[in-house]
């Protein structure tokens, strides 16, 4: 599997430290507050189990699964939802986590429906973002790093399903994608 990957970008010691960071962070900004956690199904699982456990607040945790990529690596344009939440978002503060930024659409339509919902506050924490790529302008709260523009695989990122499983996030090698 592992020759699959052409460069290993944040190993998994790095995504640690960084989620150790963020959820201290998140920790102070949230005080007092009980914010609904919304996890991004798919890629956002380990990101979003391994920061909860660093933010020391009261929170609910909830998930949504929405789909933009089908199984390329090419956003089709039309964000899905697969599975909504079972929590009311009204009068809430939200904080989506997911696990990357690419093109933004994602992140635009969920911010949008959340605020159409009513929700008290909206908040946004990605562990990865690729500013390069973006095509909508939102903007995220709580970034781990910034990726170039390539596709990344790892720690919850897949390519037609497959990597997820890794501990660290990588580049897949273009001739594993092109075929
Ligand atoms: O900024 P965007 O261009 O919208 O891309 C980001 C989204 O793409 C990926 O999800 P995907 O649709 O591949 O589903 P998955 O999380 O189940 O892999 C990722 O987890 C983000 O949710
Ligand atoms: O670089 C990426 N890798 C995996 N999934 C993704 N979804 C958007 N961008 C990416």
């Amino acid at each position: 599997m592992n020759n699959d990957i052409k460069e290993v970008l944040y190993s998994k010691e790095q995504i640690a430290e960084v989620t150790k960071k963020l959820g201290k962070q998140i920790t102070k900004d949230f005080e007092g507050k009980n914010p609904l956690v919304v996890c991004v199904l798919k890629g956002a699982v380990m990101f979003t189990t391994d920061i909860i456990r660093e933010i020391d607040t009261y929170l609910e945790l909830d998930f949504m699964d929405v789909s933009s990529y089908g199984e390329g690596t090419e956003s089709s344009g039309e964000v899905k939802i697969i599975k909504d939440l079972d929590t009311s978002v009204t009068g809430r503060d939200v904080l989506i986590v997911e696990d990357i930024i690419d093109t933004g659409r994602t992140l635009q339509r969920l911010v949008e429906l959340f605020k159409h919902r009513n929700a008290k506050s909206v908040k946004i924490c990605t562990l990865l973002d690729k500013p390069e790529r973006r095509v909508e302008g939102v903007k995220p709260d709580y970034v781990g790093f910034e990726v170039p523009n390539e596709f990344v695989v790892g720690y919850g990122l897949d390519f037609a399903g497959r990597y997820r499983n890794l501990g660290y996030v990588g580049i897949l090698k273009p001739e594993v994608y092109e075929g």
